[in-house]
């Protein structure tokens, strides 16, 4: 199976691990890659089963309402019952890496709002030491140099992604070899630095679970 292949059998499980939580005022958490892209279609065959949907970015959402899927502002919901969400690399413990797409901050956000977050993955995303993948951290375009000098001395490499403007209005610093054997300690360490808007690890508020596409079929991992 190709990489695309797996990306949508993961979709496909995805959508039938909710459909038993969907009600007619059911609440959509909607994440941002992909591999969500996948999922938008794969949930756009069962929209009328459910109120609607937040999404983590302008992009999701727009692509939601391509599909006559209704896109609420977080503000104007009470609960978002279930978040679905690629990821650009997952522990065992199901601590992540996102923000490759750049959508880092809002997807923290709506997780937050969320009373269960899934992953979803194609097996390549299974680590076991996060930091291969460079992570992403939005900053508040100001203060790049005094970031990047901050998380040189945690031990990174930072390189600010060129050209790129997120969703708020920010920039991002990816940073390169790290070798992240305490996620939690990490996450609350980058957050503190002034400036920084938010980092991609998502290890203080994990995945709950983590549906894996495999060449044998789909893995659920839980924590
Ligand atoms: O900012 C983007 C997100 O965190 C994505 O969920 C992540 O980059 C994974 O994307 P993809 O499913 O395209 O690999």
């Amino acid at each position: 199976m190709t990489q695309d292949e797996l990306k949508q059998a993961v979709a496909e499980a995805a959508v039938s691990y909710i459909l038993p939580m969907l009600e007619s005022d059911t609440i959509v958490g909607v994440g941002t890659g992909s591999t969500a892209n996948l999922f938008i279609d794969e949930l756009a065959k069962h929209k009328n089963k459910f109120d609607g949907t937040v999404a983590s970015s302008e992009a999701s959402a727009e692509r939601l309402k391509k599909h006559g899927i209704p896109v609420y502002d977080l503000n104007s919901v009470n609960e978002i019952r279930v978040y679905i969400d690629g990821a650009d690399e997952s522990n065992e413990h199901l601590h992540l890496i996102k923000g490759g797409g750049a959508a880092l901050t809002r997807e923290k956000i709506v997780v937050a709002c969320s009373e269960e977050f899934v992953c979803i993955a194609d097996e390549s995303k299974l680590v076991g030491v996060l930091g291969d993948f460079p992570l992403p951290v939005e900053i508040i375009p100001m203060a790049r140099g005094h970031v990047a000098r901050e998380l040189v001395k945690l031990g990174g490499d930072p390189v600010y992604r060129e050209g790129v403007v997120t969703d708020n209005g920010n920039h991002i610093l990816d940073v390169y070899n790290l070798e992240i054997l305490d996620p939690v300690a990490l996450e609350k360490s980058i957050d503190g630095i002034v400036g920084v808007v938010t980092n991609g690890l998502f290890a203080k508020r994990p995945a709950d679970i983590l549906l894996l596409a495999t060449k044998d079929g789909i893995k659920t991992l839980k924590r």
